[in-house]
């Protein structure tokens, strides 16, 4: 089914203070299982653009970066340009999948729910941040918790 026949009624979502970090995505309404949440915007580009991008932000201090990989020489870049979907926190047993779609060619992330998801309830999906030296401390808090991001 074309991306664009999709129900796309956009889910009520807003951004809040997150009990997982920060800031975070949270549902305003009941999302049924299956249904789209949200399309992760950004800037496409290709990983060697995103590896200066990265040390970038690295030097500038903003640290963690919105950047998403998509496949091994695509990423999506939310710093500049994106949209809420940025806000979307890691969780080890989340209540959505991050899927790669083709449309017309253009790579694109959609956030699908993993399962019905109650109204005020924080949208999460699994970052799948590839195995790193340095970790990063994973604070979902839920039962099923790997303890770090990578
Ligand atoms: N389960 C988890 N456990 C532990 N940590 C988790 C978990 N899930 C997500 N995180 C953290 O959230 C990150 C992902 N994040 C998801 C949303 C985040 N909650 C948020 O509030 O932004 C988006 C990134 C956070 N950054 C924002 C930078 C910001 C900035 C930073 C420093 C100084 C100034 C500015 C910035 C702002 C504008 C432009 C550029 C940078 C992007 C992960 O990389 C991780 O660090």
């Amino acid at each position: 089914m074309k991306f664009n026949q999709l129900k796309v009624r956009k889910k009520q979502l807003r951004f809040a203070k997150s009990p997982i970090h920060d800031w975070g995505l949270f549902a305003m309404e009941k999302v049924d299982a299956n249904d789209m949440v949200i399309e992760y915007i950004g800037e496409v580009i290709r990983q060697k653009v995103a590896d200066h991008r990265e040390k970038r932000y690295e030097r500038m201090g903003i640290g963690s970066s919105y950047l998403f990989r998509v496949d091994d020489d695509t990423v999506i870049d939310a710093t500049k340009m994106g949209n809420i979907a940025r806000f979307i926190n890691h969780c080890c047993t989340p209540n959505c999948n991050a899927k790669i779609i083709t449309v017309d060619g253009q790579k694109k992330i959609v956030i699908y729910a993993k399962r019905d998801i109650e109204e005020g309830e924080e949208i999460t999906y699994d970052y799948k941040f590839p195995i790193e030296a340095d970790k990063i401390p994973c604070l979902c808090g839920s039962r099923g918790c790997r303890g770090t991001l990578n």
